[in-house]
């Protein structure tokens, strides 16, 4: 049967990135998407913004939400100091074995663990499954309807501490008009909009980061 576009994407790593070279993996992605088939990865522009973020934190503890082929996963991992753990939750089996393949091809299998399932059942078992008391960095990417849920529920579970950084992707296109409503308005958040574009588009897109202030 046909192939599928992560299939292909994957494919796409192997031929043309180096084994153990993680920007060469984020690299050769962005060129397939950019010239090949668009996927729904955060992207170069947007990557840039990403990646500042991230080395301005510089996390010990980081959740992704929504793995899909692990284009942010690998990004984000490669700016991470040694003891530091970047935890991706991803639901859909098939999206995580592929994820699984680009994060090994990219060697950092040592400091990423994909974990399957829901973000709504997955978050409360993180202290238990991980030791992870609180995340300092939260990457959210998945079902843009999940974003204030899952926001509300890491609050409830105590897995934000005072500094905590959520990073939000799409916040323009496809939208997550009540998560940015939410968190624009809360006395708990102090928030920023990266403006950008959506992934490999001219179309407008951006990035809300959102300090927790505990
Ligand atoms: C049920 C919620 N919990 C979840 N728990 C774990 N994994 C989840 C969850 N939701 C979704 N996922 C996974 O995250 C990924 C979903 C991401 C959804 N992203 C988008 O829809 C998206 C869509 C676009 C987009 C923009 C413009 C278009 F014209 C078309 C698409 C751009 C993006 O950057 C996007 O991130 C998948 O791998 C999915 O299996
Ligand atoms: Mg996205």
């Amino acid at each position: 049967t046909r192939s599928t576009r992560p299939q292909r994407l994957l494919a796409a790593v192997q031929k043309n990135a180096t084994r153990g070279d993680p920007r060469s993996v984020v690299r050769a992605i962005d060129q397939f998407c950019r010239h090949k088939e668009w996927a729904m990865n955060v992207g170069d522009e947007k990557g840039c913004i990403l990646d500042s973020v991230v080395s301005e934190a510089n996390p010990t503890y980081v959740l992704e939400l929504g793995t899909y082929c692990g284009y942010s996963t690998v990004r984000i991992a490669s700016l991470l100091s040694p003891n530091s753990k970047l935890i991706t939750v991803e639901f859909n089996p098939e999206y995580a074995k592929i994820a699984r393949q680009v994060i090994a091809w990219a060697g950092l299998q040592d400091k990423i663990n994909l974990v399957e399932g829901a973000s709504g059942d997955l978050i409360p078992k993180m202290q238990e499954m991980f030791g992870v008391k609180t995340f300092d960095l939260v990457f959210l990417d998945h079902w843009k309807d999940r974003y204030l849920p899952d926001t509300k529920l890491m609050e409830k579970c105590g897995l934000l501490r005072k500094g905590s950084i959520l990073l939000a992707d799409n916040v323009i296109c496809p939208g997550t008009p009540d998560y940015l409503e939410y968190i624009r308005n809360s006395p708990q958040y102090e928030s920023q909009y990266f403006k950008s574009h959506l992934e490999y588009t001219k179309v407008e897109d951006g990035l809300e980061k959102s300090v927790f202030l505990g």
